[in-house]
């Protein structure tokens, strides 16, 4: 049984061709297509701070996990070892755990924890300690099963998509589904159609889901705090921003918050 350090000890094996630049990074577009995720997660904990000391300071767990998401991952598709499937996709489960806990709308919590979100939260830890044990049972399903919890995340956000009248965060939440579309099928068609892509000799749609996924961070965490700031903030307004400048035609987004609304 080799070490779980070894170099591909891992069984998952990415489209993209094994040591074609260095004996040391097995995949190379693979490896290094995780820099988007040392890129978005530091800005996007800088610009939306304000944010996140009036909402909840947990909310840094989530980013510096986004953040520690890509590290693991640019580490997996280096050796696919073992170890790095693992941390990377235990990383993944907590980063979306930590949203779910402090984000998920109370409307959506299971019916007999009421409206409690700390005991919601409570849940959502222990479920995250089992899964995280589970997954060492069968690791080649992990990454499905997280993409199923993706899939309910959009689920969630159509379902907020068709309740509000905010146009904005209409918009945002077209370009996030569009753009996690387009990763999602990347990453599936890289795992189920390989032959086919080695074939035309283009093995890089892995590596195009980690830049489209990561760019998800962003506008997931607008869309989330939006939407949250209906139900858990009505008082406050949030601004969406776009860095570097809101009149640039493309941009990363971010929320700025507004002045309270003084109820009279
Ligand atoms: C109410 C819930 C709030 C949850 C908010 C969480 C938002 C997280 C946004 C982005 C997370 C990106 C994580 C990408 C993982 C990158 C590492 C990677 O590629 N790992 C692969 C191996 O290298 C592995 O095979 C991937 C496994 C599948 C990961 C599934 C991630 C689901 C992301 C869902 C994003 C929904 C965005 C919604 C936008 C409105
Ligand atoms: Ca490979
Ligand atoms: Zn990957």
């Amino acid at each position: 049984m080799p070490s779980v350090f070894a170099y591909q000890s891992s069984e998952v094996d990415w489209c993209e061709p094994n040591f074609q630049y260095s004996q040391l990074v097995a995949e190379f577009y693979n490896t290094f297509s995780n820099v988007t995720f040392f890129i978005f997660g530091p800005l996007m904990t800088f610009l939306m701070r304000p944010y996140i000391q009036q909402r909840s300071r947990y909310l840094y767990v989530l980013f510096v996990l986004f953040t520690v998401t890509g590290l693991f991952s640019m580490y997996f598709h280096m050796t696919l070892s073992f170890l790095g499937q693992m941390l990377d996709e235990i990383a993944i489960l907590w980063l979306l755990a930590s949203g779910y806990s402090i984000w998920l709308p109370r409307c959506y919590f299971p019916a007999f924890l009421g409206q409690n979100r700390s005991r919601y939260s409570s849940l959502i830890i222990i479920i995250s300690l089992v899964s995280t044990f589970l997954s060492f049972l069968r690791p080649t399903i992990n990454a499905y099963a997280l993409n199923a919890i993706g899939l309910h995340i959009i689920y969630i956000v159509v379902q907020e998509y068709k309740k509000t009248k905010n146009k904005e965060l209409q918009h945002l939440i077209e370009v996030s589904t569009v753009i996690w579309a387009l990763a999602f099928t990347s990453w599936i068609s890289d795992r189920l159609l390989c032959s086919f892509w080695q074939w035309i000799n283009f093995s890089y749609l892995h590596s195009i889901w980690h830049v489209l996924i990561s760019f998800t961070f962003p506008y997931g965490m607008v869309i989330l705090a939006l939407v949250d700031s209906e139900y858990e903030m009505p008082n406050k307004t949030l601004k969406v921003r776009y860095w570097p400048r809101d009149t640039w035609p493309m941009g990363l987004p971010y929320v700025e918050m507004g002045d309270d609304h003084k109820s009279c």
